[in-house]
């Protein structure tokens, strides 16, 4: 299979990252600082950057990264640094194969750092460079919602390997989607799945584990013969996307199904599991620029599964042109057959704004 050893390191990474969100998520102590767009990041983005680009760097050491988080507040607040430190080390998958395979423990602070601070590339259209966003959602992360660890490998701009950890998903792919799998999620007995997809090769799903991968299964997304019974998936924070205009397309559907509301890359993950339908983002503020890492992996996920993903407009995502998709505005997924119909309803509805 193409791609064989860099979706195993993927997996294998995003499943030793989630250890360590998991930790954060059940403690008191999430160490949460305020960005300087005024967004949260915690402990638990620190630490999960920090572990999966050492685990990339260790595998591939020439490829590029562009990681949501950096190092910044780490070198200034020993604190923190602490607090990320000791979770680091704690983070540890119980095969030791598996461990050899992203490299081990990393072995000092200062390497912690390093890998934090190793996600600063600019990206574009040329060559291997990994998206990655280690706790997609935290404000889900933090409200106890759903959360995603994604990572996604672009060739030459184009998503090709997708990775996306959902701690708080159940692992059953037919399990119902309503807005409970939303709101006040937790990570007990049954839930966590680990999704992997390679452009070409297909999706699929398996339970996050604490060891060696296992238990794959293929997954799809659903047959939607009559749209009106889609359901759809769209962000918690309304500041994300327009929930009024999410509506409004639904309505003119035909769906009367309530949306789901969720955080994170859990939306793309259900839709590719034929948990949900449809995933709406549309526009709040059009001077908004989606960032590459909320999405390459989600991206991946529904292609291979059967669907398309394009934005607001129905004009292709362009992954190679740096950190965000300054070309886009807004994104829709739907399965391939329902797809023009849902992008044809989305620009009537964006048409008479
Ligand atoms: N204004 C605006 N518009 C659109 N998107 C924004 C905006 N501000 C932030 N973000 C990004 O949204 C990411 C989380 O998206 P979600 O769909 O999970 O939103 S929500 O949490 O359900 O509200 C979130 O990802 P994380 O920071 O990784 O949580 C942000 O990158
Ligand atoms: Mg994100
Ligand atoms: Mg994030
Ligand atoms: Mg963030």
């Amino acid at each position: 299979m193409a791609y064989e050893k860099e979706l195993d390191v993927a997996l294998l990474a995003v499943q030793r990252a989630s250890i360590l969100t998991r930790t954060v998520f059940s403690s008191h102590t999430k160490g949460t600082l305020t960005k300087s767009d005024s967004s949260p990041v915690t402990i638990g983005d620190l630490g999960a950057q920090a572990l999966i680009i050492a685990s990339i760097k260790h595998a591939f050491p020439e490829d590029e990264v562009v990681g949501e988080e950096d190092a910044d507040d780490l070198r200034k607040d020993e604190q923190e640094r602490t607090l990320v430190w000791d979770l680091v080390q704690a983070a540890r998958l119980d095969d030791i194969s598996a461990e050899d395979k992203i490299g081990g423990p990393i072995k000092t602070v200062d390497d912690m750092l390093t890998a934090l601070d190793s996600g600063r590339s600019n990206g574009g259209n040329k060559g291997r460079v990994w998206a990655l966003d280690p706790i997609d959602g935290t404000k889900g992360f933090l409200r106890g919602g759903q959360y995603a660890v994604c990572l996604a490998l672009m060739v030459d701009g184009v998503p090709t390997v997708g990775v996306i950890g959902c701690p708080n998903l159940p692992i059953d792919d037919q399990a119902p989607l309503d807005s409970s799998v939303g709101a006040d999620a937790d990570d007990k007995e049954g839930k966590g799945v680990l999704f992997g997809a390679v452009k070409g090769e297909g999706a699929t799903s398996r339970p996050l584990s604490k060891g060696a991968l296992q238990g794959s299964k293929k997954i799809s997304m659903k047959a939607v013969p009559d749209v009106s019974q889609a359901s759809f998936c769209e962000s918690v924070e309304a500041g994300h996307s327009s929930h009024g205009d999410n509506a409004a397309i639904a309505s003119k559907l035909g769906i009367t199904k309530p949306s789901v509301r969720m955080d994170s890359q859990a939306k793309y993950a259900s839709i590719a599991r034929g948990a949900g339908d449809v995933y709406l983002r549309l526009p709040v503020n059009l001077r908004y620029e989606e960032k590459i890492w909320d999405h390459a992996a989600g991206v991946v996920l529904v292609q291979e599964a059967g669907g398309e993903v394009s934005d607001a407009w129905g004009k292709p995502l362009n992954f190679g042109i740096g950190r965000t998709l300054k070309e886009n505005k807004g994104v829709v997924a739907a399965p391939r057959e329902i797809f023009p119909r849902v992008i044809e309803v989305v620009k009537e509805v964006l048409d008479v704004k």
